[in-house]
Order: structure tokens, then C-alpha cells, then sequence
């Protein structure tokens, strides 16, 4: 929903995404215009969480190119197992800890890893503590120790872009990356070179850009990723939470209601914090 079109609808007062992530709202001209941008807040943050870690483990195992290899008909155990690892003692972080990034945080301390996170904000002490995952002011600081980097900020004018070539250039060299947050965050010629010279040694995510991905997109040709369509966050669980969340918020907004206070992107004028 850019300026343009939002412009065009003289009645129009709401915006609801059926799920998370709004960015494909202009938010500033919806807060200009006057418009309310709401989301379903957390009705799919455990599917993502899920769907982070299952990737987590495609790439660590190096699972992909063996289920090629029993459908092609071959049998080559020594071509898989020269790339797969163990989970335990790998180094996680996370850029974003948020909802879902707390949820994979929490997922992955049975598996006896190191974590750290990155984000705007430090947890309190307690629930960091539970988590047991280290917090890095410093994001440049934090890349060169992660063996395993997942992204989980939403898009906004700060994170587009920001793995571009200098800054994937600071990564351990045979990095894998999980990104189910927004494709915009990486750049894309950026993460196809470094597949492809094997510094980054596996790339999983469910997002792109632009979506749908057209069939020349680098992402669908590069060596060792993992992706897939744009499912993380529609499972059928998750359907069904935010779908019932959109006909709440409809609901209430006929009734002149408010939404619960976490649904609101833009409000009066005003960006959620997570967006500004
Ligand atoms: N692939 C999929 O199907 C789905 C993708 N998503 C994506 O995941 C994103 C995160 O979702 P949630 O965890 O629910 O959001 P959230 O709002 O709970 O967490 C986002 C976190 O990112 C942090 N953050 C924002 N800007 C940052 C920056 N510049 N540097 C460091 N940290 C920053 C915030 O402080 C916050 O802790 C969504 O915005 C959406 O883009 C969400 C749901 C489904």
C-alpha cells in the first residue's frame, strides 16, 4: 500500500495485515494520512519460531543435497557428511529478539548451544537469565562469533539492507544464515556471491524480494540454500489465530472499540516503536 494508492481511497480509515509484519504499508504516509495500520500481533510467532529452528537444522545437517540424492538414485554418504555438524556447542545469534526470537531462543537451549542476541533493547536480567542468552550492543561485534546467524527484525529503514556486502564480509567465514524475517534485509546479490564463493556456506529463509520471486531470482540458483515460498508463518494453527484476529479487530472497530494495544502499527499519527 504505497502513498499513491493509499491516496486514492477517499473513505479509506483501516488497515489490517493478516498476520505480522507491515511493511508493506507505507507507514509514514498512512501516519501522515491519519490512517490506522494494525497487525495480529503474535498469531504466528510460534510457527516462525518452529520453522527457524527446523532450518537451523536443515543447514546444519546438510540434509538438503542427501534427500537429492535419494531421489536422483544415488547413495554417497561421504558427499554429505564432509559439510554436517552438530547443533551442540555451535555459536546462535540472533538479530532481533523480539517475539520470535525470544521463542528460538528458548527452542534451542535443550541443544546446548551458545547464544547471543542483538537487539534495540536488553532483556530484564530474569528472563535473559531463563533464556540464557548473552546480549551484544554491538552488532559487527556480535557476527564474527556466530557460527549460525538468524535475522528477526521487521523491516524498516534501519534494517533494509543491512547485510550488504561489507557487513556479510564480517561474518566467520562458512556462516549459515536462517532469514524468515524480510528478504529486503539482505542484499540479494550479496548473499548469491557469498553462497557462491562458500562464505556463506548455507542460506535458508522463507522471504524474498521481491515476492513472488521471479524465476530469474539469484536466491533460486545459488549453491547450498534452503529456501522455500513465503510459508513460515501460515501454518494451519496459525491461520486460524489470525484470522480470528482480523475478525476481532473488525468487530471492534464497528463497535468503535479499541484493539488490544500490541495490534497497533500506526495509531494517531504514531509509528510502533518497533517500526521507528
Ligand atoms: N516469514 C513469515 O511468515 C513471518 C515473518 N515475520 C517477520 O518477523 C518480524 C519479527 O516479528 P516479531 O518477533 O513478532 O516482532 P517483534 O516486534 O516482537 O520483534 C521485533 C524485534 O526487532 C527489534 N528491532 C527492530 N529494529 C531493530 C534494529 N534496527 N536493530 C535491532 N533490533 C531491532 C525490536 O526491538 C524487537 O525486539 C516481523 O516484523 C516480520 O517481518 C513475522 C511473522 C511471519
Amino acid at each position: 500500500m504505497s502513498r499513491q494508492k493509499g491516496s486514492k481511497g477517499q473513505n479509506l480509515q483501516l488497515l489490517l495485515t493478516a498476520g505480522i509484519g507491515s511493511d508493506h504499508v507505507d507507514l509514514n504516509a498512512a501516519a501522515a494520512a491519519g490512517l490506522t495500520v494494525a497487525e495480529v500481533t503474535g498469531s504466528n510467532v510460534v510457527s516462525v519460531a518452529e520453522d527457524e529452528l527446523m532450518r537451523i537444522l536443515i543447514l546444519v545437517r546438510n540434509f538438503l543435497p542427501g534427500h537429492h540424492q535419494v531421489i536422483s538414485g544415488e547413495w554417497n554418504v561421504a558427499g554429505i557428511a564432509h559439510r554436517a555438524y552438530d547443533l551442540e556447542g555451535k555459536t546462535v545469534g540472533t538479530v532481533g529478539c523480539g517475539r520470535i526470537g525470544k521463542l528460538l531462543l528458548q527452542r534451542l537451549k535443550p541443544f546446548n548451544c551458545n547464544t547471543l542476541y542483538h537487539d534495540r533493547i536488553k532483556m530484564d536480567p530474569e528472563l535473559e537469565n531463563q533464556i540464557g542468552a548473552k546480549f551484544e550492543e554491538d552488532l559487527d561485534a556480535m557476527l564474527p562469533k556466530c557460527d549460525i546467524i538468524v535475522i528477526n527484525t521487521p523491516l524498516t529503514d534501519k534494517t533494509r539492507g543491512l547485510f550488504d556486502k561489507d557487513r556479510i564480509a564480517k561474518c566467520k567465514k562458512g556462516v549459515l544464515i536462517v532469514n524468515n524475517a524480510r528478504g529486503a534485509i539482505m542484499e540479494t546479490q550479496a548473499v548469491a556471491d557469498a553462497c557462491s564463493s562458500g562464505h556463506i556456506a548455507g542460506y535458508s529463509g522463507d522471504v524474498w524480494n521481491p515476492q513472488p520471486a521471479p524465476k530469474d531470482h539469484p536466491w533460486r540458483y545459488m549453491p547450498n540454500q534452503a529456501m522455500t515460498p513465503h510459508i513460515s508463518g501460515t501454518t494451519i494453527d496459525a491461520q486460524l489465530r489470525y484470522a480470528a484476529g482480523v475478525k476481532d479487530m473488525l468487530e471492534r472497530y464497528f463497535k468503535g472499540e479499541d484493539f488490544p494495544a500490541q495490534n497497533y502499527i500506526v495509531k494517531e499519527g504514531q509509528l510502533a516503536s518497533q517500526y521507528r
